[in-house]
């Protein structure tokens, strides 16, 4: 856990740094698309991506060659200051990065850079490889003493990716470890090097982790259904119970396959609803899918205001379609309006939508 006292949890760590919020805005965040911004092809396509999308996340780390390292981080405060609608507390679009890891060569010049220049327009900071409290710690202090120098009034949040064995174990630690924490992403490539897993696939199942269906009469070499299995079920509802501990918000992450929309599909909704608020989009294409997936659906918004509808003042017992609702269930409900609301202040055709729903 955090070695603060619960006292100075949320003083700032440093003397005219921005005081750390209390609770973490539940911004929508479906979509954290990663680009490249040393990459002018990706670079052209994002002012008109505002607005499509939830986060548009400048990527500094693992994807960008070395040699261009420092061509992404310029580029990156280049798109922050002249990208209306990007990022900052009046941003449509909120504006993410993700750091090199702290033991590189690059990261000190990333936050000295980064947070003076666009510090306004920086919502979250993605820390990669984080291994333990210790790793938040370093980031929290640092950015504290940069924020203060830079004048800044509102605090930069901090994402971290669990993508280490060593990370895993300690996820708790980690989502306490300072109030700037916004969440957790799953880095499976990372995470299954670490662990030495034998899947060589960025995210998502692998045809050989699968049960099979007993022998039929006792028939070994007769047909027998296989269903494959989800690699990443344990960490990721690991994550999910960590976060729902701290107040922070779990995302699912990368799928490799970009041509696989339908094993992409099912990935994001496995972790949809296993709690994951979003995942991430590395190709235009992923947007649609992460949106769609992510929000609520119309039938489940229709039932869940059927329930609250039902349930009066919340407590007891009802039967509805021959189903038991309770206050349980009736909370199970909440979590869904709740999202839905949110995703309707932010998104007209959703709201059109939602509001349509006749009960
Ligand atoms: C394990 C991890 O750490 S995952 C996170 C790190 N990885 C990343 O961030 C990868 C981000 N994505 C990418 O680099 C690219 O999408 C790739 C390499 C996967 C595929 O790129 P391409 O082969 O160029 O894809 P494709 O030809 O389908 O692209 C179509 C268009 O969309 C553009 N495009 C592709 N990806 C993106 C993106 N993430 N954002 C914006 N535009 C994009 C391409 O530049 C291309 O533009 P054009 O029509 O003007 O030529
Ligand atoms: C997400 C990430 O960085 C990884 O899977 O390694
Ligand atoms: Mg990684």
């Amino acid at each position: 856990m955090s070695h603060k006292s619960p006292k100075d949890f949320f003083a700032p760590l440093a003397v005219g740094a921005p005081a750390p919020l209390r609770e973490i805005p539940a911004r929508p965040s479906r979509a954290i698309h990663f680009f490249d911004p040393s990459n002018p092809k990706m670079v052209d396509k994002i002012p008109q991506m505002v607005g499509t999308v939830d986060v548009l996340l400048g990527n500094l780390e693992d994807a960008i060659k070395a040699d261009n390292k420092v061509a992404a981080r310029e580029g990156l405060v280049r798109i922050a200051q002249e990208t209306p609608g990007l990022g900052g507390a009046s941003g449509t679009t909120q504006l993410w990065t993700r750091i090199n890891s702290l033991d590189s060569p690059w990261v000190l010049d990333d936050l000295t850079t980064l947070v003076p220049a666009i510090g306004d327009r920086l919502d979250v900071i993605m820390v990669p490889k984080v291994q333990g409290a210790e790793d938040i710690h370093y980031v929290d202090r640092l950015l504290a003493q940069l924020e203060a120098k830079a004048g800044l009034t509102r605090p930069i949040l901090v994402h971290a990716i669990l993508e280490t064995a060593r990370g895993v174990a300690n996820v708790e630690e980690i989502c306490g470890a300072s109030p700037r924490m916004q969440g957790l992403s799953l880095g499976p490539a990372d995470l299954a090097a670490d662990r030495k897993m034998k899947t060589t696939r960025v995210g998502g199942g692998h045809p050989g982790y699968l049960v099979r269906e007993d022998p039929r009469d006792g028939d070994v070499t007769g047909p027998r259904a296989i269903f494959q299995q989800d690699l990443w079920h344990y960490t990721i509802a690991k994550m999910v119970d960590a976060c729902a501990t701290h107040g922070i918000y779990p995302y699912y992450g990368p799928f490799g396959d970009i041509a696989d929309v339908v094993a992409a599909e099912d990935q994001f909704r496995n972790a949809f609803l296993l709690g994951c608020v979003g995942t991430w989009s590395l190709h235009p294409k992923q947007i649609e899918i992460a949106n769609r997936v992510f929000s609520p659906s119309v039938e489940d918004i229709r039932h869940a205001r059927r329930v609250v509808a039902a349930m009066g003042d919340g407590t007891g017992a009802v039967m509805l379609d021959g189903k038991m609702e309770d206050d349980a269930s009736l909370k199970q409900c909440l979590v869904l309006v709740e999202l839905a609301e949110e995703l309707a202040a932010i998104d007209p055709s959703l709201k059109a939508l939602y509001d349509g729903i006749e009960l």
